[in-house]
C-alpha cells in the first residue's frame, strides 16, 4: 500500500506518532524562511514542488520544498460561465491554471521539480481522446442524474457508494444513455472519462486516461483491491474508463510547449492528484484513527481516520483509502457557499465579532444553497431552510454556523453509528478554518477539541503529493 504517513515524507513536516503533538515545522516557520520583506518569495531553492486545489470556488497554489517550507502561493477566483454554460467552467478552469503558473515567481519556476492537481471529487468530463474536445460536461461534483439512479443500483451492491445521483458513474450513464440515442454523435470521435483534476493535469502533460484512486471512487473504482470490480468492467462504457493510480504518482513529463511558455524545467514531473478533501486533509498532516479533519470550504466535507472502512450511499457516506487506514466520511452541500451569498468574508468577521459561542442559538436553520443534500442525508429533493430571518444579522449568523455545525456533528454521529472509529479530535481546513467563534460553536456542538489545521489549504496537501510523486522517482 502506498505511504500517506509522514513518515514518508523525511523532514517535512516532522510529525510525532502523538496526533496532539504539533508539526515540527509550522507553517510560521515555514514563512519566516521567506524574504524578510514578506514578498512570500525566497531565492531560488535547489528544488519545489508545486500543488495546485481547483476548489468550488477558486484555484490556489503553494510551492513547497522538501522541508515543507512555503516559497509561493497564490490565487486566481473563477470567472463564472453564465448559468447554463457548462463547458464554460472547463474554460475557466484552464484560464485559472495557466493564469497561477505566469503568477508563479520566475525566480522559482526552473526549480519545480513536480506538481500535482487536485479537484472537486466527482467532477466530471466526457473528452474526445482523437481530438482533445470536450465532448459533455463538465458535470460539477454536486449535480445530480437521478435519471441514471436505476440502472446504477442495477449492476452495484447494495448502498454502494456509486448508488447516489451525484455519483461519477451517475453522471456517466447519464451521458452514455443520452448519446447512444442520441443523433449525430461523432462516430471519429473515441470518449474518454476525466475527473477534473485529471483533465487539467491531461492539459499539462498530455496523455489521456488516467487518475487516482480517491477520484475515482465515485466512478465504482475499488481502491482495497487497487482495481475496478467485474460489474463495472463488463458495462459497454467501461473502455471509457481511466486507469488508475495512487495519488502522488508520476505520469509524465509537462508537455514541451508548457515549459517553454513558462520557463518551466522539461525535467519537471506530472503527478496524479486527488480530491480537494483528500488533499486538505494531506495539508492538515495528522493519520491517527479517531483523528478527522473538517473541510469548510463552500461545502463541507468531513474525512475521519478509522480503521474500518464504512461504505453506505444511503446516507453518502463513503471511504478512501489513506495508506492502511480508511478516510470515512462525506461531503454535505451546507457550508460557506450559503454564507457566500448572504455576506461578504469582511461581513463574515465583522458580524462573528458579535457572537458569543457559548451561547447556544435557538434557530434551527439547515443551510444549503440550493435544493438537494448529499450527506448525512442522502436527498436530491432536500430543500434549504434558513428562515425565519432575525432582525440581527449577528443572532442571523450565529443560527446558520451553530446549524452547519449541528449537520457536521450529525455526519460524525452517523459514522459512529456505522461503526466507523469514533472521533477525538478535529482539524479544520477551508476558509471557515479562520473563523475562531466558529471553531468554539463547533467544538460545542461537536463535544471534542476543534482546531485549525497547521495548514488549511488544499494545495499545500497537493504539493504534498507532488513531493511524494518526485521522491518516488528518486527512490
Ligand atoms: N470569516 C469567515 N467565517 C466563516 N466562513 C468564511 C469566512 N471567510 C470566508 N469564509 C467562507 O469560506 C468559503 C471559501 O473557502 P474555500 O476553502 O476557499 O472554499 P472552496 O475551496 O470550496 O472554494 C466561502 O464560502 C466563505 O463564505
Ligand atoms: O463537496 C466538494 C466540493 O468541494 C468535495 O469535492 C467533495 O464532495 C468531497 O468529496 P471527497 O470526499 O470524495 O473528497
Amino acid at each position: 500500500m502506498v505511504s500517506f504517513s509522514a513518515a514518508f515524507f523525511p523532514g517535512l513536516l516532522g510529525f510525532q506518532r502523538n496526533h496532539r503533538s504539533r508539526a515540527v515545522v509550522t507553517r510560521a516557520t515555514m514563512l519566516s524562511q521567506q524574504n524578510p520583506g514578506g514578498d512570500g518569495h525566497s531565492a531560488a531553492a535547489t528544488s519545489l514542488y508545486l500543488g495546485i486545489d481547483f476548489g468550488t470556488s477558486g484555484a490556489r497554489y503553494a510551492l513547497i520544498d522538501e522541508q515543507g517550507a512555503i516559497h509561493s502561493e497564490g490565487k486566481r477566483a473563477y470567472s463564472a460561465p453564465p448559468v447554463g454554460d457548462a463547458a464554460g467552467w472547463a474554460s475557466s478552469w484552464r484560464a485559472a491554471l495557466f493564469q497561477l503558473l505566469a503568477d508563479i515567481p520566475p525566480v522559482h519556476r526552473s526549480s519545480i521539480t513536480s506538481v500535482s492537481i487536485d479537484g472537486t471529487s466527482a467532477t466530471t468530463l466526457i473528452v474526445d481522446s482523437a481530438s482533445g474536445e470536450l465532448l459533455a460536461g463538465p458535470f460539477l461534483y454536486n449535480e445530480s442524474f437521478p435519471d441514471a439512479l436505476p440502472a446504477v443500483e442495477s449492476i452495484a451492491p447494495a448502498n454502494h457508494t456509486v448508488c447516489s445521483a451525484s455519483s461519477t458513474l451517475c453522471k456517466l450513464v447519464s451521458w452514455w444513455n443520452g448519446s447512444s440515442s442520441a443523433s449525430g454523435s461523432s462516430a471519429a470521435a473515441v470518449p474518454v472519462l476525466m475527473h477534473q483534476s485529471d483533465w487539467l493535469l491531461w492539459l499539462l502533460h498530455g496523455q489521456y486516461g488516467v487518475s487516482d484512486y480517491n477520484n475515482a471512487l465515485k466512478v465504482g473504482y475499488d481502491p482495497e483491491v487497487d482495481a475496478y470490480p467485474s460489474w463495472l468492467t463488463s458495462q459497454p462504457y467501461s473502455p471509457m474508463l481511466p486507469s488508475v493510480r495512487a495519488p502522488g504518482a508520476p505520469i509524465a513529463a509537462l508537455k514541451d510547449d508548457v515549459c517553454s511558455e513558462y520557463g518551466l524545467s522539461k525535467k519537471c514531473v506530472v503527478c496524479t492528484g486527488t480530491t480537494d478533501s483528500i488533499a486538505a486533509f494531506l495539508a492538515a498532516g495528522t493519520g491517527e484513527p479517531g483523528i478527522a479533519v473538517t473541510s469548510l470550504g463552500s461545502t463541507l466535507a468531513i474525512k475521519l481516520v478509522s480503521e474500518v472502512r464504512v461504505d453506505d450511499a444511503r446516507f453518502g457516506v463513503y471511504s478512501h483509502r489513506l495508506d492502511d487506514t480508511w478516510l470515512v466520511g462525506g461531503a454535505s452541500n451546507t457550508g460557506g457557499a450559503v454564507l457566500r451569498r448572504l455576506f461578504t468574508d469582511d461581513q463574515l468577521a465583522a458580524l462573528s465579532e458579535h457572537i458569543d459561542p457559548a451561547v447556544r442559538s435557538p434557530l434551527d436553520y439547515y443551510p444549503l444553497p440550493k435544493k438537494g443534500e448529499r450527506f448525512p442525508i442522502s436527498d436530491p429533493g432536500m430543500m434549504p431552510r434558513l428562515e425565519p430571518r432575525p432582525e440581527s444579522d449577528a443572532e442571523y449568523l450565529h443560527g446558520i454556523l451553530e446549524s452547519i455545525a449541528r449537520i457536521e456533528a450529525k455526519g460524525y454521529n452517523l459514522l459512529r453509528e456505522l461503526g466507523a472509529t469514533a472521533v477525538e479530535e478535529v482539524f479544520t481546513a477551508g476558509g471557515g478554518a479562520q473563523n475562531d467563534k466558529w471553531t468554539a460553536i463547533r467544538e460545542r456542538v461537536l463535544g471534542v477539541p476543534v482546531r485549525k489545521a497547521q495548514q488549511t489549504e488544499a494545495a499545500y496537501g497537493a504539493a504534498i503529493l507532488a513531493l511524494k510523486g518526485a521522491n518516488t522517482l528518486s527512490s
